[in-house]
């Protein structure tokens, strides 16, 4: 569904990412893991259009996105919860929902039942601020809000961060449901490795911004743990 080969980016003068190879499976989930500071994020943010790419192709449904507007991946079908959630502390709820609305061109003007079918506590608290909500709620929120343009392809950087133990078995929950109830394909930035073992089909694991191993999750090994991902 999505296939990066060869990419390079640059911020300024500094090489971050190097031939960066990835791929994304149709109705999979995929992880993608590495130390902070690897490239993982840059990475995403070449994958939506939020920062430029030097050279490189990054293919979605048989298309080079890579030349497109953010805006115009948004339409094509790729949802993305970024790092920290970024949801609007004093909007609604609601107001928040329809903020992903207005990305990208396939306008819509209803937020889609799935929203609420799979986030019901966001239709009880349609009206709170979004700084109200406790963090597993602003999470479910920022998924809802990647949700209403209903994308193929949903991509999360590190959705448990800063989340409650006990809530982080509960996000994980939820991104099976994605896949199992709304067919989703799903690619994860993540560094809990518990986390990961619950939802993740396959990994990729970066190093100074290159994919050093992939794989199945079976073949995530206790060495490459140890090599590339205990701090
Ligand atoms: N806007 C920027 N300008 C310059 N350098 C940046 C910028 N954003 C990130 N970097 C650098 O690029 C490298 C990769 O950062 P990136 O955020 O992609 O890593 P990461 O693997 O996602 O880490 P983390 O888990 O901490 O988010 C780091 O060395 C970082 O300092």
């Amino acid at each position: 569904m999505l296939t990066i080969e060869h990419l390079n980016q640059y911020y300024g003068e500094s090489h971050i990412l190097w031939d960066v190879d990835l791929e994304v499976e149709q109705g999979r989930c995929t992880c993608l893991m590495g130390r902070n500071g690897v490239g993982k994020t840059t990475t995403l943010g070449c994958i939506m259009g939020l920062v430029p790419v030097r050279s490189g192709q990054i293919v979605f449904n048989g298309q080079d996105i890579v030349r497109l507007a953010a805006e115009e991946r948004a339409g094509l079908g790729i949802g993305y919860v970024p790092q920290g959630r970024q949801i609007f502390p004093l909007l609604t709820v609601e107001e928040n929902l329809r903020i992903g609305l207005n990305t990208g061109r396939r306008k819509r003007k209803k937020i889609p039942e799935l929203v609420f079918e799979l986030f019901p506590v966001l239709a009880e608290m349609l009206g709170r601020r979004g700084g109200d909500l406790s963090g597993g709620q602003q999470q479910q929120l920022a998924i809802g809000r990647a949700l209403v343009l209903e994308p193929s392809l949903l991509i999360l950087d590190e959705p448990t961060e800063g989340i409650q133990p006990n809530i982080v078995h509960e996000i994980g929950e939820i991104i099976r449901r994605l896949q199992r109830e709304a067919g989703m394909t799903v690619l994860l930035v993540e560094q809990k490795l518990p986390f990961v073992r619950q939802v993740a089909d396959r990994f990729f694991i970066m190093d100074r911004g290159r994919v050093m191993a992939r794989g199945h999750l079976d073949d995530l090994t206790d060495d490459l743990v140890r090599d590339y991902l205990t701090v």
